[in-house]
């Protein structure tokens, strides 16, 4: 596994605010975990609290019709078995997709947040236009560490799915981290069939 370099945008002096690393989370694999880690680390280093944002549905599964590696409450107990003291889960509705930008900054303030933790592609707000220019002038902001494997591919749920999806369940629990005792994702959805999800059955 290899790791890159974070990086730090913006600031503004950190305040006693949250730090909250966001993002949709779907199996919290290696990568992910690297993420919040680095956020944990933060928070405790600061005093404040460690807190996670993430969607339900998953926006990919709303929009791409990807198939989920996990249920919300299999995500939650991954996130907390991390040492995340508050997940605040956003329904992800298409009203809340339609929110523009500037209302999810608002959102944040209005959890108290100071400091935001999330890879360099991150993007929020409807039509996907808001990215980390907009978020770091209202927030501090880290990029993630990127993990990739030996190989020098990034970790992703992506790649996680298409690795369950090719039979490769042990490669995939491998990039989970899933060892033995840990807690597992035991529900295997790769065989399962895909309900369609359209935007009237999410409201
Ligand atoms: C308020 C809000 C509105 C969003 N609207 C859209 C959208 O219209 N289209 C889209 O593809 N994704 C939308 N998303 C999802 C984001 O593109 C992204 O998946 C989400 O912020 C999680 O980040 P991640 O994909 O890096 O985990 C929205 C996210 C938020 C917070
Ligand atoms: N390999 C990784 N290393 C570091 N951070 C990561 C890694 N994978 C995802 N993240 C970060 O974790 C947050 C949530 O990511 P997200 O849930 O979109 O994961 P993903 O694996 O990229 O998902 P997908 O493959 O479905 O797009 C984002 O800020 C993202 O940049």
């Amino acid at each position: 596994m290899r790791i890159q370099s974070s990086h730090t945008q913006n600031a503004g002096s950190a305040s006693t605010g949250a730090c909250i690393a966001i993002g949709a989370f779907d199996g919290v694999h290696l990568g992910h975990q690297a993420l919040i880690e680095t956020m944990l680390r933060r928070a405790r280093s600061r005093g404040v609290a460690a807190l996670v944002q993430t969607f339900d549905p998953l926006p990919k599964v709303v929009f791409g019709r990807e198939r989920p590696i996990g249920t919300l409450a299999e995500r939650k107990a991954r996130l907390y078995a991390l040492g995340v003291d508050r997940v605040h889960v956003a329904h992800f509705t298409p009203d809340y997709a339609a929110r523009s930008p500037e209302a999810f900054l608002d959102d944040l303030e209005a959890l108290d947040v100071s400091e935001i933790f999330v890879g360099e592609d991150f993007r929020f707000g409807r039509g996907r236009a808001g990215d980390l220019e907009l978020l770091a002038t209202r927030f501090k902001v880290t990029t993630a560490d990127c993990v990739t494997c030996s190989d020098g591919e990034r970790i992703s749920s992506t790649r996680i799915r298409h690795l369950r999806a090719s039979g490769r369940a042990g490669a995939a629990r491998a990039l989970l981290g899933l060892l033995p005792g840990a807690i597992a994702l035991a529900r295997d959805t790769a065989s399962a069939p895909i309900s369609p999800l359209t935007p009237e059955t999410l409201s």
